[in-house]
């Protein structure tokens, strides 16, 4: 593990690292200062000291034996008692990759209440559970969740362990890695084994979208990725496999720094995700009063409104229906695009789409290479056209 170290020739005693931590780790005793088990290695109170006296010694990577580490973990994210559906996208390709290595598939669940979500884990390609089931994990508190992950990870030693790019997986994955002291590739829209290596090779877009960077994790353990919704493939569900369920305890908690003391959600829950149909609009439309004909069509197909990263910047809509690279990543049965060019960057959220059917009044528009209908025409014209037709 690595660690914060002081050189106490160098320590003043001023205290200065002392004030710049926000995790309590730092005391002093004999006028010097001393870290103790709250560091996070956050670094902060290296920049903080005057006198070069703190450092962080790594880790020396030689130490790391490799062939310990075994297995593909997937962590199994609930949202109001429901498993979210990216992690049954993650199962998916969880178990084409352990088939892959000759490895076992387990999935993490953790929360106050679990059981009842087991067995569809197993339906869903995971050989293994291990879950916690404790009042602790009520709320979604990263401390206590890598708490947990800590134990686990130094007990059984996963090779690798993918989470659902959702604002939890997000702000959870990397503490997780910093914790056990692994890298992490976010946002990744492609996992493979190198057959040479047997290396996981997490492949996301970068600089802009503009290329896709394969990235590896040769020295650290697990190799950790986030996945967004919507990228994987879903598999079937088979309801006659089995597998082992082993039930772990919370760890002792050591500090808790966050207390939360109310929920407040504005408006409805993002859901673009997961909708299965959806009317999706760029500069196109035109005007902001035309985003009103954009919901009601939306409204008569049982659909929820996209859009892209313009309209958001420009204040017609919010960041929750954006879709692309910065936004969501969707995988509808049925998506209507209306006068949106078709940038890399929006073009990245929706290669998953079912069926795309394109409306734009320039022919040689790009988002009309991913379109399986085309419509050369005004979109508000098509729109209305589309709602008068489906009122009548
Ligand atoms: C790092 C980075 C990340 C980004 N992330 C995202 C992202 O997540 N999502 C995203 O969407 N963008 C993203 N962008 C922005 C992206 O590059 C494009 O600028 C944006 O997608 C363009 O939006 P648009 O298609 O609405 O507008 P435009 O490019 O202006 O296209 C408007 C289209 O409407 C058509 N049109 C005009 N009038 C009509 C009409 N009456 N009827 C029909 N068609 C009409 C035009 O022919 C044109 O094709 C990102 C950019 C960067 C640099």
């Amino acid at each position: 593990m690595s660690q914060l170290t002081i050189n106490l020739e160098k320590c003043t005693g001023c205290g200065l690292c002392i004030k710049s931590c926000a995790t309590d780790a730092l005391h002093k005793e004999n006028n010097k200062a001393m870290v103790n088990e709250n560091c996070t290695l956050c670094g902060i109170c290296i920049d903080s000291c005057p006198f070069e006296a703190i450092s962080i010694e790594k880790e020396n990577l030689e130490e790391v034996d490799l062939s310990l580490y075994e297995g593909i973990w997937v962590f199994a994210e609930q949202q109001k008692g429901e498993i979210l559906p990216v992690v049954y996208e993650l199962l998916g390709k969880g178990k084409e990759l352990s088939l892959e290595k000759g490895c076992k598939l387990t999935a993490l669940i953790f929360a106050d209440e679990v059981q009842c979500n087991i067995q569809k884990l197993i339906s869903y390609g995971a050989d293994r559970v291990i879950f916690c089931e404790d009042a602790a994990l009520a709320e979604k508190l990263d401390e206590n969740y890598i708490e947990l992950f800590d134990t686990l990870i130094n007990k059984h030693k996963p090779d690798i362990l993918l989470f659902g790019a959702t604002g939890f997986g997000r702000s959870l994955a990397p503490r997780v890695a910093a914790r056990v002291g692994t890298g992490l590739t976010a946002d990744c829209t492609l996992l493979e084994i190198d057959k040479e290596s047997g290396l996981l090779q997490q492949t996301r877009p970068a600089f802009g979208g503009n290329l896709m960077a394969t990235i590896i994790c040769p020295n650290h353990r697990p190799q950790m990725a986030t996945v967004r919704p919507g990228v994987l493939l879903l598999q079937e569900e088979n309801t006659s496999n089995e597998g082992e369920v082993i039930a772990v305890p919370m760890p002792t908690i050591r500090h808790n720094h966050i207390e939360i003391l109310e929920e407040v959600l504005s408006g409805e829950i993002n859901t673009i995700a997961d909708a299965k149909i959806i009317v999706s609009v760029g500069r196109g439309i035109g005007s902001q009063k035309n985003m009103s004909l954009v919901h009601r069509l939306a409204e008569l197909i049982g659909g929820n409104v996209g859009v892209t990263r313009s309209l958001v910047d420009i204040g017609w809509s919010q960041y929750e229906n954006q879709i692309g690279q910065t936004g969501s990543t969707v995988a509808p049965k049925l998506l209507i695009a209306c006068g949106i060019s078709g940038a890399i960057q929006h073009l990245a959220g929706i290669s998953n789409a079912e069926t795309i059917i394109v409306i734009n009044s320039d022919p040689d528009a790009p988002i009309f290479s991913v379109a399986d209908y085309k419509v050369v025409g005004d979109c508000v014209e098509v729109i209305k056209k589309l709602i008068a037709t489906l009122e009548d």
